[in-house]
């Protein structure tokens, strides 16, 4: 058993606290049952002590009460699509979704159809979709022309998307970081003239299709960068799933020093199968905004090999074991997914909605 072991069995049995007492103790090396004083636990086990000092002081495993999940699958999760899906399928996901009572449905962007032909009906969609007043329907604008468009169609919230990789801007948006900036502080100037709420997305966050990993306190810039510009929140996407724990680890170190908790999300990819535990991390270290995708739906046109989000389902399924309210109905969620995979004429990506017997 190695230090790492260790000390999460001493977790389990007082440290951070599962309701386990001194009969839970069963795991824990005999050494350790019959250290008599804390100094003496130190002592024999120095690699213990950042762990019960974290315990200690309940720093540790002290998930939000209630996480906001952003439902990404209309835009994220159909955008990459080689199929063009018809307008009214869109309008019924959303509206389905509507139902559920998901707090935010991201529903489609007013990007180049020349760039992402899946997503030339955005104006259809937005004003097509039943609005419930209880739910925001953000949209993405990558420039002034989108956020037009948008507010044209009845936008009241936008989504702006940097990325922490150079390579992977110009291929995703045409532009450098700097110049998406310049864009961007457009963008945001406009639709807060406008009282159009704008929320960030920073791509590559864990890793670029092109570049590699990337370096935390790059990706921190580009987070900050948007923060002050205006963005009420910045959601940290692991565009191609690559990210662990420990990666999300030492980004969420970095970031946390630059922009509060409450103004971050975290948007993983599951290509690599880490999403959950990711975000599960993520929750540990604060965070209470998750985006997710219903069915698992997804992917990036412009980053080689991603698959899709997490699955909506797997991440409330997670949640509401866990204690966190979300004020969503999952069964709900999962009638959504199965329309959509039937619309689609595929299998869900959720292991919940698998579980579930369900397509
Ligand atoms: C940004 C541009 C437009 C630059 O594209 P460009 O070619 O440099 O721009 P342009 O100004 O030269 O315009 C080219 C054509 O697009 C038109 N155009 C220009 N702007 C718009 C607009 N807003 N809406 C509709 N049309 C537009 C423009 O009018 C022109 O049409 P033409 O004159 O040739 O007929 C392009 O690169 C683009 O649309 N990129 C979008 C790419 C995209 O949507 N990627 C997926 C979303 S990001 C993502 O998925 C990651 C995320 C957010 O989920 C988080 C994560 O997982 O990491």
């Amino acid at each position: 058993m190695d230090g790492e072991e260790l000390g999460a069995e001493w977790g389990t049995y007082g440290g951070w606290g599962t309701g386990r007492g001194a009969a839970g103790m069963g795991n824990v090396p005999a050494a350790v049952k019959h250290c008599l004083s804390y100094e003496q636990l130190i002592q024999d086990y120095p690699w213990l002590s950042h762990k019960l000092q974290e315990a200690q002081s309940g720093a540790v495993h002290k998930y939000p009460e209630f996480v906001k999940v952003v439902e990404v699958g209309p835009r994220d999760g159909l955008q990459n699509e080689k199929e063009i899906v018809p307008t009214g399928v869109k309008i019924q996901l959303i509206d389905m979704l509507s139902e559920t009572g998901l707090p935010v449905i991201e529903v489609t962007s007013f990007v180049s159809s020349k760039w992402v032909p899946q997503m030339a009906d955005s104006d259809a969609v937005l004003r097509g979709i039943t609005r419930s007043p209880q739910v925001k329907y953000p949209v993405l604008t990558p420039n002034v022309r989108g956020l037009e468009a948008a507010v044209a169609a009845g936008a009241t919230e936008v989504a702006v998307f940097a990325s922490a990789s150079e390579t992977f801007s110009q291929k995703n948006i045409n532009c450098s970081i700097a110049e998406s900036m310049e864009r961007f502080e457009q963008v945001i100037g406009l639709a807060r003239e406008a009282h159009i709420n704008i929320r960030g997305y920073v791509s590559c966050a864990l890793g670029c299709p092109y570049e590699g990993n990337m370096v935390p306190a790059k990706v921190t810039e580009v987070v900050k960068k948007l923060y002050g510009l205006g963005c009420y929140e910045v959601s940290l996407g692991d565009t191609i799933g690559v990210g662990t724990p420990g990666s999300m680890a030492t980004l969420l170190e970095s970031v946390l020093k630059e922009v509060p908790r409450q103004a971050l999300g975290v948007h993983c990819h599951d290509t690599y199968g880490q999403a959950l535990a990711n975000i599960l991390l993520a929750l540990q270290m604060g965070i209470s905004v998750v985006d997710s995708s219903v069915a698992g739906l997804g992917g990036c046109p412009y980053a080689r090999g991603a698959t899709g989000n997490v699955a909506t389902e797997d991440v409330l399924y997670m949640l509401h074991g866990l204690g966190i309210k979300t004020g969503v109905d999952l069964s709900k969620v999962m009638d959504a997914g199965d329309f959509i995979c039937k619309a689609l004429n595929r299998k869900t990506g959720s292991k919940v909605a698998q579980a579930c017997h369900r397509p």
